[in-house]
């Protein structure tokens, strides 16, 4: 799940795409990088595997000048970790073109080939994100005035919209002329618009979530319409038009569960309020259906699920304890990108307090269990500060199936999941009790605080996957290319580093 910001601006914009990112940083820890166009109409480029605090250091920023640019912070969920597939991206035809990517593609194999074969054009790296950054330029370069115009983008979008398939949210600089964002006709991945008045006239930004809009100074406006693509010139005048055939508004419900930040509003909806929605619902299941658990205390598994486990406890009438203090230098462990360094960052990054534990039957809340690396050992570490029973609850249900849209859970058979019932994981786990949240409920949950929304991409706990292109051959090859030893093996090796790109400065 990585993040974007793209922002047009009437000053230097680099110190605003930095902070842009820094709030956008739990969406992908592996890389960033930011691209500004300068006055004289040449591209800056600081891009690395990294955080961003590591990656941009004065001296780049300096150089990152212009009023306009674009920033990306990486997650992979195709090609490899090599720096060179962090993002932006950049062709240099017609006009030269940086974009920025968030999310998948699930036919990017055949749209490689047919580029190649209708328009002769070469992808260097294995990043899914320069095959649409390139089906974007060859749509544009149809066009063979030396000018564009609104209708030229738009005209581009909807053929881009008929070519590729899966989940894209994207920001992109066109030189000399502007910068545009549009979203998939399903909306999977989020984006949102911001604007503030500055002397100089209006400003502009595009980012994944609406913290960074609130964070950098704008105000939020309204989100990117599934579908639709939203163009704004260099001098600020926006456009905005409806490019996709048959949009149809499906968002990925795992940005409520995980991903977002809780502070930031995505297509309407709160994605704090949605949390404790799942709690209250949660809570009623325990209260209903587990009557006989003896539970003394509801402790919360930090970050994410603090929201949840809060609202459990209010609907139990128990009592909530933060018993496991997290170490805020150690990032998200789920997307993290192999299972060994995983595994190792549970126990660095939560460590429980026994007082909260000792002689006590717990309940533990997580928003989600994916591989049940962090489950697992929690539960360990709660029976070893002295917890009688540990009963586990799971604010997302069993996610069973791959998910091909931006979120890196390639392979069915690295899920826990997978193919099991929950008393199988609650064995496996070693819980007292495992206690998921029902699919419906969850739906309930994060829809009831925008109605005009009428269905979620809930391909991970149902199989069903929204674009209906995703075939068992997709999911096979998906498995082969990113599993965690094929992965592994493959970044681990020398060639890596595909040699385009050299971060060294
Ligand atoms: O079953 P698993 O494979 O362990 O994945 C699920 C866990 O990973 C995430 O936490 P993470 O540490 O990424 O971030 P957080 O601090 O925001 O909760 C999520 O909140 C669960 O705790
Ligand atoms: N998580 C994402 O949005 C990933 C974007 C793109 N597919 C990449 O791997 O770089
Ligand atoms: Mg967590």
């Amino acid at each position: 799940m990585c993040g974007i910001v793209g922002i047009v601006g009437k000053q230097a914009v680099n110190q605003a795409l930095y902070d842009g990112l820094t709030m956008l940083q739990h969406r992908g820890q592996d890389a960033a990088g930011i691209m500004t166009v300068d006055e004289h109409c040449t591209l800056r480029l600081r891009k690395a595997n990294g955080l961003v605090r590591d990656v941009f250091h004065t001296r780049h920023m300096h150089r990152l000048a212009g009023n306009v640019g674009i920033g990306h912070v990486r997650y992979p969920t195709a090609g490899s970790s090599s720096s060179a597939e962090a993002q932006p991206f950049y062709v240099n035809s017609p006009f030269g073109i940086a974009m920025a990517h968030n999310g998948n593609l699930t036919n990017a194999n055949d749209v490689q080939e047919h580029l190649f074969q209708t328009a002769r054009r070469h992808i260097n790296t294995t990043s899914d994100s320069e095959i649409l950054l390139n089906v974007f330029a060859n749509e544009l370069d149809k066009n063979e005035s030396l000018t564009l115009n609104e209708e030229d983008v738009f005209r581009t979008m909807t053929a881009v919209h008929r070519q590729v398939r899966g989940a894209y949210a994207v920001v992109a600089m066109i030189l000399g002329h502007g910068m545009v964002a549009f979203r998939d006709p399903w909306g999977i991945r989020p984006l949102a618009l911001g604007k503030r008045d500055t002397e100089d006239g209006e400003e502009y930004i595009v980012a994944s979530e609406s913290v960074a809009i609130d964070g950098t100074g704008f105000k939020y406006v309204r989100d990117v319409e599934p579908g639709e693509a939203i163009y704004i010139t260099n001098d600020g005048k926006l456009y905005s038009r409806q490019c996709a055939d048959k949009p149809m508004h499906c968002p990925c419900i795992f940005e409520y569960v995980y991903f977002a930040r809780p502070d930031s509003f995505i297509d309407g909806i709160s994605v704090y309020a949605s949390r404790v929605n799942m709690g209250r619902k949660l809570g009623e299941k325990l209260k209903r259906d587990y009557a006989d658990l003896d539970i003394d205390v509801v402790i919360p598994i930090p970050e994410t699920s603090c929201d949840i486990a809060l609202e459990i406890a209010n609907v139990m009438d128990l009592p909530y304890r933060q018993g496991f203090v997290k170490n805020r230098y150690i990032g998200r462990t789920f997307i993290m990108p192999g299972q060994t360094q995983r595994r190792k960052s549970v126990r660095r990054k939560l460590n429980a307090i026994s007082a909260e534990f000792r002689g006590k039957n717990v309940l533990l809340v997580d928003d989600s269990i994916v591989r049940g690396t962090t489950s697992e050992q929690i539960i360990e570490m709660a029976r070893e500060a002295g917890a009688k029973k540990v009963y586990f609850a799971s604010a997302a249900p069993e996610i069973r199936f791959p998910n091909v849209y931006g979120i890196d859970m390639p392979s069915a058979n690295e899920l826990i999941g997978h193919g099991r019932e929950a008393i199988e994981i609650r064995d496996m786990i070693k819980a007292d009790g495992l206690i998921y949240q029902d699919l419906d409920d969850l739906i309930d949950a994060v829809g009831a605080e925008n109605r005009s929304i009428k269905r979620f991409e809930t391909s991970v706990f149902s199989g069903e996957y929204v674009t209906g292109d995703v075939s068992q051959e997709y999911l096979d090859r998906l498995h082969a290319a990113r599993n965690d030893v094929a992965r592994s093996e493959r970044d681990g090796s020398e060639d890596a580093n595909l040699e385009l790109h050299n971060d060294n400065d």
